[in-house]
């Protein structure tokens, strides 16, 4: 009876959509506890017969993992000894006819995104203080188990201009053998190249940019030259059957010359294709984008690149980069770089702020019903050990968020 009431006035409030009425204080009312109202509110004690119970019905069913969605418990708290493993977290709800208006409104969001994690190396460039080999190590595996895919892991660069990454060797062979995800490095050009793949690199990143005054700073050439340097090690590459991404900076905006033009991120999306890489990312190097100016750029570029080998790299400067993911995936864009806690910048772009963070995607894309494989608890604790490094707090506002959720928290 009093399971009937409870699902009665949880059917209630959701056609009325009221976010007045509170189920985890409603559902945890002693006198429901006691009378068998519990099996409303599952914690982890007796799942399964809770589980049982609660299938009876649809309506029961709903009511299950409505409380799952909301119950502060299954976010536990993440924090090292706090954090309870038995919960598992998801942010994804569970009401299937609402995820089918979504799919409606949301056109042709992909299934599954593929997250390319570059915490340790965009994430990582920037540092005043230069991490130690092994923390890096440690932040890579840590990545690795979370079920990132793609892990950039260094950059073999001149260590006169980004002394951060000047143990790219050691970084590399030290992480030989780590199964599960793809380790590319960044290569300006064929001494990097050659350094990377005696170190044993198996796929490497070139980087132009869609701004001459951001390719003079950041490379020390023009996007001519740059782009003759990168035929070499595309050639390179090639003959050691090595892939190679391609990425474009400052594709909407340049902290010199302002606002780019799509025509100059086509002009280079194409030579890169040409010289034969098999992905190319496109950054938004100082975080301006808004979909005002990203969506005209993706159309252009969607013009001479095929969709599946696109890849956005958005940096939060201006607390746009979930809203332009979005809207790339809208667009078709099933590759997606991100940077755990949000760390990162670009040495040469000033003011440019860290990447959006791979916790706020990989949130963001389990709401969406978009599969990533990615292990959110696993990857916050990724998180919390870098920062912890580093000494201060996370640049994920989902990972504070989550931080600070205690199983006592009732309102989430
Ligand atoms: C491109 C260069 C090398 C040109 O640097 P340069 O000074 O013009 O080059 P150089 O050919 O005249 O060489 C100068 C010295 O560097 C050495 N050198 C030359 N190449 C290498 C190498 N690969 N590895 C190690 N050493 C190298 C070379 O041997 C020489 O040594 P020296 O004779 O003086 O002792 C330099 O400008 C450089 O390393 N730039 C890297 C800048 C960088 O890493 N920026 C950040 C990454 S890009 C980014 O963050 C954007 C992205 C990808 O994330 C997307 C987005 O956010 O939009």
């Amino acid at each position: 009876m009093l399971i009937q009431k409870a699902v009665n006035k949880f059917l209630r409030w959701r056609s009325l959509g009221s976010k007045e009425f509170d189920p985890l204080l409603f559902f945890s009312k002693p006198e429901i506890l006691s009378k068998g109202g519990n099996e409303c509110f599952p914690n982890h004690k007796n799942m399964e017969n809770k589980r049982a119970f609660l299938s009876e019905s649809q309506t029961k069913h709903e009511l299950l993992n409505f409380s799952f969605y909301q119950a502060p418990e299954v976010v536990g708290h993440i924090h090292g000894a706090v954090y309870t493993p038995h919960h598992r977290y998801s942010s994804q709800h569970s009401f299937s006819h609402e995820i089918n208006i979504n799919r409606k409104l949301l056109g042709s969001i992909p299934e599954s995104v593929k997250i390319v994690e570059v915490g340790p190396r965009d994430g990582l460039q920037n540092e005043k203080e230069i991490v130690p080999t092994a923390v890096k190590v440690e932040l890579i595996k840590m990545l690795v188990s979370s079920g990132l895919p793609v892990v950039e892991a260094t950059s073999f660069v001149s260590p006169k201009w980004v002394p951060q990454l000047a143990d790219a060797k050691d970084v590399i062979s030290s992480i030989q053998g780590i199964e599960g995800s793809r380790f590319p490095v960044l290569t300006p050009n064929l001494k990097g190249f050659e350094a990377a793949v005696s170190a044993g690199a198996k796929e490497v990143a070139i980087f132009a940019a869609a701004s001459e005054s951001f390719s003079q700073s950041n490379i020390n050439c023009s996007i001519k030259d740059s782009l003759a340097r990168y035929g070499d090690v595309a050639l390179a590459a090639s003959n050691l059957s090595i892939p190679i991404r391609g990425y474009i900076s400052c594709v909407v905006g340049c902290p010199v010359e302002g606002a780019v033009p799509p025509s100059q991120v086509v002009y280079v999306a194409q030579e890169l294709l040409n010289m034969g890489c098999t992905e190319i990312s496109l950054g938004d190097t100082i975080g301006v984008g808004t979909p005002g100016t990203v969506i005209p750029m993706l159309e252009a570029v969607l013009e001479v690149v095929p969709v599946e080998k696109l890849a956005v790299h958005f940096h939060d400067t201006y607390g746009q980069a979930l809203s332009n993911i979005l809207i790339s995936l809208q667009m078709g864009i099933r590759t997606v770089d991100s940077s755990v806690s949000g760390l990162g910048g670009c040495p040469y772009a000033k003011g440019a702020s860290g990447n959006v963070a791979t916790e706020d995607v990989v949130y963001m894309l389990n709401g969406l019903g978009v599969k990533t494989n990615v292990d959110l608890r696993k990857l916050m604790l990724a998180g919390e050990f870098i920062c912890k490094h580093l000494g201060r707090p996370s640049g994920s506002k989902v990972a504070i968020a989550l931080s600070k959720t205690t199983a006592t928290a009732s309102k989430l």
